[in-house]
């Protein structure tokens, strides 16, 4: 099934209504961060919280290579409709690859995590066991980006998930097909 890109909801929900944030939305960030948020929280996407407590056996995020790491603040949302996650993310100036841009690791690992999140969230535990990125313009550092992660299908214990990294204007930096599998005996912890 073939998800709807994030730049159509995104430009549509820029001249719908004001949502309302909560009063526990993280201050510091820039205006044009707060923007993508309040438009996101117009499409139905809401902040997840106690996530041990949704997921006990997620309960260890905070030891998460991309949760935890200092140079990618994360802001993680999720649609009730269909599962879906965004991360809304800061990257730091420390995440480098080429000269002031990236690294494609790092890139990498973000969508990863958030396609996880949504495939953890949606079902039992699973592990990625492909990751396909195809990177389409450079990510500069110390800026802010949007990551989608979906669920395509599910068959049996392999779901095929994608993901995209966008600019907040909705230029796409890059995106991500993935294989993930239930692993047949022990679920391990993350
Ligand atoms: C929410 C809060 C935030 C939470 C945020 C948390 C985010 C965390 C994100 C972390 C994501 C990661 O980095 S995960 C870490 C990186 N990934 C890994 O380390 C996984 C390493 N791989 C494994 O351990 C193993 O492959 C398992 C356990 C996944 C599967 O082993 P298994 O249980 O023995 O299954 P097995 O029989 O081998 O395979 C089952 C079926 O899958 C197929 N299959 C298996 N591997 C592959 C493969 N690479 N490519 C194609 N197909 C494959 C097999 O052919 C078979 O198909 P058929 O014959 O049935 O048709």
């Amino acid at each position: 099934m073939q998800k709807p890109s994030f730049q159509p909801y995104y430009v549509k929900a820029l001249s719908s209504e004001q949502a309302q944030l909560p009063t526990w939305f993280p201050s510091g960030h820039s205006e044009e961060f707060q923007l993508i948020l309040r438009k996101l929280f117009e499409r139905g996407f809401r902040l997840m919280r106690k996530l041990n407590i949704q997921k006990g056996n997620l309960s260890n995020i905070s030891k998460n290579f991309v949760l935890s790491n200092p140079q990618i603040h994360v802001v993680m949302l999720r649609r009730a409709l269909d599962g879906s996650v965004i991360y809304l993310a800061r990257v730091g100036s420390q995440v480098q690859g080429p000269s002031g841009f990236m690294h494609g690791g790092a890139t990498a690992a973000l969508l990863d995590d958030c396609v996880s999140s949504a495939v953890l969230l949606s079902g039992p535990f699973a592990m990625t066991v492909q990751l396909n990125v195809q990177y389409r313009k450079p990510v500069p550092l110390n800026s802010v980006v949007v990551v989608e992660g979906y669920i395509d299908q599910t068959n049996g214990r392999k779901t095929i998930a994608g993901g995209k990294m966008y600019h907040p204007d909705g230029a796409l930096y890059a995106e991500a097909t993935l294989l993930f599998v239930k692993p047949r005996l022990v679920e391990p912890k993350m």
